[in-house]
């Protein structure tokens, strides 16, 4: 029998993962009344902004026994939304550079202020003394067959190697998704002598010096890495799969730096072919193709899934009916503003193993998750995409909000993203310096001087 949801029971919690979806579940369910473990393999909190030049000896991340390097973000990058709109709701990511010179104040602010801002966060709210770190999990496991609802974690501390086995009643993941690389499907690729990496071994474009860099992608990592290689490259050439056939573009303001459709097939004597019918010599192919959800210590014996990068059954996004409430996930959702909706995740999970705030039965779960596979499959919307909301993101917090009685995501945020991703797509070299919103940013500040 699992636990049952008696009003306002207090529950033993581990959060995997300390990075800014970790940190904000740990505070919240602390709110509630739970206790809480935050395991955390690195030595700090923050998860991917922690930057790093280290990378990982496999270029392309494909090697299952390599080091991994949890962090992806390169030295020269900036965040791609408005600070306001970034943080979150009650912990304003406001310009903190009075209190330290080392701040960055700018709207767009670079990795290094994103890492001190959750670090305040951490302090503000006493996070650390819930962490674990240098702590990996290897197994979260139902803790009986008899399904009793709790789960046993096997850990080990990275530096002593002791392994510790622990039943707790809940687990909230919250691992990140931005680690195991998804690779392009190049024809040829085997017997091409050139160099093959992932952007996730990004950092800076000095090794590029002189080369024919070709990335491959339609992301924000494609878009700033072309950018920043190109300083340096001989020539850069971008393949974005959903650039038309004929596409053969040189980017305004660039003597070297071009773009095209996808590879039609590379060959044995290092050149690569467009689908534009263009061909090049090439030095470096990189794929700047995105990630795979990735859950190594989990075993539910196929009860939670992975397929075709859908995390399933996942009741919005977060519980999975057969272990709902006991098991969930913070962070799943893509092409969102992560921050505050991490918050009302976080929220509606820490009320939801308190008994204060109801869940439909697994039935009704389920029966919700089916009618969303039919409908996206009836759209011809590809499994893979099933987590990404994009404008569908603010239905789907306010409703999180309104289960958690909280207010509705402000208006303001909303139109900032909506308004920074038009300017992002129209001036990609200057959004992050130029705007017009500034009727925005006056009502967030407005709303800001509740917490500052
Ligand atoms: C290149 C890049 C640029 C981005 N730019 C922006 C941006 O401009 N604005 C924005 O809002 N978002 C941006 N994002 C999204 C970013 O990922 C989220 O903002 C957010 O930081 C994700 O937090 P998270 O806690 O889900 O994951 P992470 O930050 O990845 O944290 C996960 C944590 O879990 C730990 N962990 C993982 N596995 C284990 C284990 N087995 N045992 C113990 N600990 C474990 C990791 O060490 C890590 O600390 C960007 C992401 C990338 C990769």
């Amino acid at each position: 029998m699992a636990p049952s949801l008696s009003p306002i029971r207090s529950h033993h919690v581990a959060v995997i993962g300390a990075g800014a979806a970790g940190l904000v579940a740990a505070r919240e369910l602390r709110r509630e009344g739970h206790s809480v473990v935050v395991f955390e393999r690195q030595k700090q909190v923050g998860g991917t902004w922690i930057y790093t030049d280290h990378t990982e000896p496999d270029p392309l991340s494909v090697d299952p026994t390599r080091s991994v390097v949890h962090s992806s973000v390169y030295g020269s990058l900036r965040t791609n939304l408005p600070r306001e709109c970034m943080g979150y709701r009650d912990f304003p990511f406001v310009d903190r550079s009075g209190e330290s010179v080392s701040r960055d104040p700018r709207r767009f602010p670079s990795h290094g202020e994103v890492l001190a801002y959750l670090q305040n966060f951490a302090k503000e709210f006493a996070i650390e003394e819930m962490v674990r770190f240098e702590t990996s999990v290897l197994k979260v496991a139902p803790a009986s067959e008899e399904g009793t609802g709790k789960w046993r974690i096997e850990s080990t501390a990275n530096e002593k190697r002791d392994r510790r086995d622990e039943i707790y009643d809940a687990v909230v993941v919250c691992n990140g998704h931005y680690i195991e690389p998804r690779l392009a499907k190049i024809p040829g690729i085997s017997s091409w002598p050139g160099k093959e990496m992932h952007s996730h071994n990004y950092r800076v474009p000095e090794p590029f010096k002189d080369q024919v860099v070709v990335l491959i992608g339609n992301s924000a990592s494609a878009d700033d890495i072309s950018r920043d290689i190109a300083r340096v490259a001989k020539e850069v050439h971008v393949a974005g799969r959903s650039n038309a056939a004929d596409t053969f573009i040189k980017r305004s303001g660039y003597s070297n730096l071009w773009m095209h459709p996808m590879i039609e097939r590379v060959h044995e004597n290092g050149s690569v072919l467009f689908q534009n019918g263009k061909t090049i010599s090439v030095d470096v192919i990189m794929h700047c193709t995105g990630y795979k959800y990735h859950f190594p210590f989990l075993e539910t014996s196929g009860s939670v899934t992975v397929d075709d990068n859908r995390v399933g059954p996942l009741y919005k996004d977060v519980f999975p009916p057969a272990f709902a409430p006991w098991l969930s996930f913070v962070g799943i959702p893509w092409k969102v503003v992560p921050f505050p909706m991490f918050e009302l995740q976080s929220k509606w999970i820490a009320g939801v193993l308190s008994g204060r705030i109801p869940l439909p039965s697994k039935e009704n779960m389920m029966k919700e998750i089916r009618t969303l596979y039919s409908t996206l499959e009836a759209e011809g919307i590809a499994k893979r995409y099933t987590h990404q909301m994009g404008i569908t993101q603010f239905e789907y917090s306010n409703w999180l909000a309104s289960q958690c009685g909280c207010p509705e995501t402000e208006e303001w945020r909303k139109e900032m993203y909506l308004t920074t991703g038009m300017r992002k797509r129209a001036h990609p070299e200057t959004y992050r310096d130029e705007w017009e919103d500034h009727h925005l940013v006056s009502q967030a500040y407005q709303d800001f001087s509740l917490y500052t």
